[in-house]
């Protein structure tokens, strides 16, 4: 079966390998993901990770393949947080993280022949207190720029985390054990695709 990542997300495609699936095309979704959105934050990744999966199966043209989108988010005492514009809104980001627990959205749609699922996600994350010297230092890292929330669990961002409430890898951007079971009922079987049998 083809299967479609509509992201541009080095992160994604990591993770769908991880999940068994190698063998997968490609397509960033040609979408304005800048609209004024007034959403509640699972729902504006949903919303947005479907116009992802719509727009990739319109670029794709084959009503055979199978499109996987998504879109992450940072929520903290409900402001919505997507990537810092640049470094004072990196700063402004991380100090408000700073101490306190948020919530991490990731939407994911996949469309197949099978059907369209949209659904998504939330991981609870809980940040140390930061100094404005440790802010700086992680920013002059170069991470934050294209991660929501400014930070990256995978990478320096396990630094300045205390602890998580679910799917780890939801924080990175896709919820992988969401995702699989997900793909099961657009009939793509991770676990026989990794073990060599599909
Ligand atoms: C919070 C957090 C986010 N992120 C990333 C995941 C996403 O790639 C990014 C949020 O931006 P997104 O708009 O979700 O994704 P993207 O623009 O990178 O890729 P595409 O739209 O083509 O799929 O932030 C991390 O890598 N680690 C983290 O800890």
């Amino acid at each position: 079966m083809k299967i479609i990542l509509a992201s541009q997300s080095p992160r994604r495609r990591e993770l769908l390998e991880r999940m068994g699936v190698r063998d997968f095309q490609v397509v960033t979704p040609d979408i304005d993901e800048h609209m004024e959105r007034d959403l509640p934050p699972d729902a504006l990744v949903e919303a947005i990770a479907g116009e992802k999966a719509v727009a990739v199966c319109r670029q794709a043209d084959d009503p055979q393949a199978v499109v996987i989108a998504a879109d992450t988010v940072v929520a903290l005492d409900g402001a919505v947080l997507g990537k810092p514009a640049d470094q004072a809104d990196a700063f402004a980001m991380l100090s408000a993280l700073a101490g306190k627990r948020h919530q991490v959205y990731t939407g994911v749609a996949v469309v197949g022949p099978k059907g369209t699922q949209v659904v998504s996600e939330r991981t609870e994350v809980a940040f140390r207190p930061l100094t404005e010297g440790e802010i700086r230092a992680y920013i002059a890292t170069g991470e934050p720029m294209d991660k929501a929330g400014a930070y990256g669990i995978q990478g320096y961002g396990a630094l300045l985390i205390e602890g998580i409430r679910g799917d780890y890898y939801n924080v990175m951007g896709l919820p992988v054990c969401r995702l699989g079971r997900m793909l099961a009922e657009a009939g793509v079987d991770c676990l026989a695709l990794a073990a060599g049998r599909s």
